[in-house]
């Protein structure tokens, strides 16, 4: 069996900072694009949504056919009528309780990223590129899914690290205290504080004359703060609880 660790964990959780941050640069790159997201821009035959939902739906059947969906770090925006995987399936170790495939706050993720961290990233205006726009929204709505939906592999490593504080809480469905013992605030200050530097390193213009053009970012390091405050933490701490209280006990 894999060796999962919360040091581990944790360095998973560093890494995919990246891919949210990289995410945010390539989406900050466009403007906002309305008709990407506006039911009525789209008559596309036979499919009723937004043309974000057209592209999502059409590129998570493509992926889950090429066995994307085979591995538990990953959970799809549309799981319903997904194609079956057409390759060998790979035997990923089996780490977490069975109740985690049925964990997918996807939903609040699709709803959050469009109402919250979207306005709060990108500039206004409509230039067009809207299929561009839309793939780059997938992958950072998939990094962004892929770091929260992690949060059941955070709450399995501590539950086993310490399954005599962890099973009476979830007996007793006790979500305040079980939200408690899962957090650490000093860690999620390090975060905050990391990505912020993230993104004040990844977001810099290089130019080979003199370092770093000054004082402009490709995407604000305040806002990746607060987005990580406000919204990726939290997710994740919720992800953790539901799979908590759903993990089976002996
Ligand atoms: O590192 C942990 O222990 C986590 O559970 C992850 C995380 C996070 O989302 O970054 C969430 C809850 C903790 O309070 C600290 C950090």
């Amino acid at each position: 069996e894999y060796n999962y660790t919360l040091d581990s964990a944790r360095a998973s959780l560093v890494r995919q900072e990246d891919s949210i941050i990289f995410g945010l640069i390539e989406r900050a790159r466009f403007p906002f694009n309305s008709p990407t997201y506006n039911q009525t821009y789209t008559s596309i035959p036979q499919f009723h949504g937004t043309f974000l939902e057209f592209l999502v739906r059409n590129t998570e059947a493509i992926q889950a056919k090429a066995g994307r969906y085979n591995n538990p770090e990953e959970n799809p925006f549309f799981p319903k009528d997904l194609p079956p995987s057409v390759v060998p399936h790979y035997h990923f170790p089996q780490f977490l309780d069975s109740a985690a495939a049925k964990i997918n706050l996807n939903e609040v993720v699709w709803k959050t990223y469009l109402d919250e961290l979207l306005p709060m990233f990108v500039a206004t205006g409509d230039d067009g590129n809207y299929a561009q726009t839309a793939a780059t929204d997938l992958s950072l709505l998939q990094a962004v899914s892929r770091r929260i939906h992690y949060g059941k592999f955070v709450a399995e490593v501590k539950f086993r690290g310490s399954p005599k504080d962890y099973e009476p809480l979830i007996r007793s469905k006790d979500r305040t205290a079980l939200m408690k013992l899962l957090t650490d605030v000093s860690v999620e200050k390090m975060v905050v504080k990391r990505v912020n530097k993230k993104a004040m390193v990844f977001g810099q213009e290089v130019s080979l004359d003199g370092g770093v053009k000054g004082g402009k970012y490709k995407v604000d390091p305040s806002v990746v703060s607060l987005l990580y405050q406000k919204w990726i933490i939290p997710l994740t701490k919720n992800v953790q609880l539901e799979y908590l209280l759903s993990r089976s006990l002996h």
